[in-house]
């Protein structure tokens, strides 16, 4: 079981190419750390793999499976960023919000410490830390088999990052999940991860 990239390249419009044949594979089960300077093409690689923006050159495979782009939140590579608040509906009550992925673990609920009343509430009567352990969760479904964290909880403090890092390391070992960790963090990288891949 694997999460591969082969031959990856992409540009914006008619700029230079961020990168060309670039291979990269995430094994089920596997944490992995990503690294490099600013501008690299981190982020682009992230949105690559779980299907958010169209290949340009090379293919993506889950599991064997060519992965296309436009699966949303039954997404098995499922991306989770830094600003939670770009990725949820605004008009939506957070429990709309945590339904779209399917049923959520109530396990998985409480290792988030996500309280019941926040989700009868909107995102903006949420903090920061509070919206993304709610983002965290609705990536964390049963069909979800990989998941980038691109920078995922680089704005929160420190005792919300080490819960959300807990939950996530509990899940990818529950359900034998790979996690690309993208982060300019270097103790976290160094805390989390089995290897380490430098841009
Ligand atoms: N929507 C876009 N349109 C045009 N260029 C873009 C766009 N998004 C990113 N880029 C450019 O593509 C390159 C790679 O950006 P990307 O965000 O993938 O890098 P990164 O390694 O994640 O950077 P950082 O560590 O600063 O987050 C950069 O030069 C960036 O300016």
């Amino acid at each position: 079981m694997v999460l591969e990239g082969k031959s990856l390249g992409y540009r914006y419009g008619k700029e230079a190419w961020v990168f060309r044949n670039l291979d990269i594979h995430l094994e089920a089960g596997e944490i992995v750390g990503l690294i490099g300077p600013s501008g690299c093409g981190k982020s682009t690689l992230g949105q690559l793999l779980a299907g958010h923006v169209g290949l340009q050159e090379g293919r993506v495979s889950v599991d064997g499976v060519p992965h296309g782009q436009g699966k949303g939140l039954r997404n098995p590579v499922q991306l989770v960023l830094q600003h939670p608040e770009q990725a949820v509906n605004p008009r939506w009550k957070l429990r709309k919000t945590l339904q779209e992925s399917g049923v959520i673990d109530p396990s998985m609920q409480s290792e988030l410490s996500i309280e019941d009343d926040w989700l009868d509430r909107y995102p903006n009567e949420l903090s920061g830390g509070e919206l993304q352990r709610i983002c965290v969760a609705r990536a964390l479904g049963e069909q979800t088999r990989y998941l980038i964290a691109d920078e995922m909880t680089t704005m929160l403090d420190a005792i919300t990052q080490a819960q959300i890092w807990r939950a996530v390391l509990s899940f990818a070992e529950r359900q034998r999940a790979g996690v690309l960790v993208i982060s300019h963090e270097q103790e976290l990288i160094k805390r989390l991860c089995d290897r380490v891949i430098s841009f």
